[in-house]
């Protein structure tokens, strides 16, 4: 039985991180991109991942992480494009580079790595009628809108749409769906006021944790019915 591949976008820390440890110690051979390079890569790589460094603001970046992954796999069980940059419109930036930027990571990226990688996606569900999974982390705000982060939700929008098209392009071999929370875990930097509010704001108020989204990974995967969707992760914001 050859062991099954699985691409993770941006796993230099937090949800990506975890993801890839969890599918490696679980017995899939993981390949994972990274931009900035921390401790956690060397954890990665002592478990056998292998790790990629590549900004996605660059387009010969992101060419060389799909020659990469084209040099190493011959079918792909599973691309998980995680990715992302949360970047306010409050910044540094014009709003025509905030939106380039945003659009950038969250929609050309997947865009070009999907197009040039399904062919390993088919290739995975050919090999004894198996299955194969395209799934993009989007976000709970691609369906409300944000009035500090509008770059960030219309560049995720264009993510979740991307979903659409390709769930209609490469079923029945393919599942592609999104997942979006609306919380996994807080950044470090978000102070108790922050975190009291975003709680209260779900009919569950908790902070669900990295292996929230790791279930509705598992979830997908092992689906033969669920394509085109969206696995909402909200906590029940909808019924607050
Ligand atoms: N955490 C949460 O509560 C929520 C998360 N999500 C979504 O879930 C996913 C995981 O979230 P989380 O782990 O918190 O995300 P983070 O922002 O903590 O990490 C995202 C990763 O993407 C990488 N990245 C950012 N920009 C680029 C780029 N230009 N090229 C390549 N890699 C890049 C970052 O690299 P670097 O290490 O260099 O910064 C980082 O490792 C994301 O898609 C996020 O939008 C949605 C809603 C809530
Ligand atoms: N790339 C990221 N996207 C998002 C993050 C993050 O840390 N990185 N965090 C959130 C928040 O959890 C927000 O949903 C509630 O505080 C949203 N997207």
């Amino acid at each position: 039985m050859t062991t099954a591949n699985m691409v993770i976008t941006g796993a230099g820390k937090r949800f990506g991180f975890h993801l890839a440890q969890a599918y490696q110690q679980r017995g899939f051979q993981v390949y994972v991109s990274y931009r900035t390079h921390r401790p956690q890569i060397d954890e990665l790589e002592q478990l056998g991942v292998n790790c990629f460094q590549a900004d996605f603001q660059d387009d010969e970046q992101i060419q060389a992480f799909i020659a990469h992954i084209h040099s190493q796999c011959q079918t792909i069980r599973a691309l998980i494009h995680n990715a992302s940059d949360w970047l306010p419109d409050n910044n540094e930036l014009s709003p025509s580079q905030t939106l380039s930027r945003m659009l950038q990571v969250h929609a050309q990226a997947p865009f070009c790595i999907n197009h040039e990688l399904a062919p390993l996606l088919r290739a995975s569900a050919a090999k004894e009628n198996g299955s194969a999974d395209l799934i993009h982390m989007t976000d709970y705000i691609v369906d409300k809108g944000s009035k500090k982060h509008m770059a960030y939700a219309a560049s995720k929008a264009a993510l979740a749409n991307l979903t659409l098209s390709f769930a209609s392009l490469l079923a029945p071999e393919v599942k592609v769906n999104n997942i979006a929370p609306a919380l996994l875990k807080f950044n470090d930097y978000d102070d108790t006021a922050y975190r009291q509010k975003t709680l209260k704001k779900s009919a569950m108020q908790v902070e669900p944790g990295w292996q929230e989204g790791i279930a509705a990974v598992e979830y997908l995967l092992q689906s033969v019915y669920m394509t085109g969707r969206t696995l909402h992760l909200d906590g029940g914001r909808n019924v607050v």
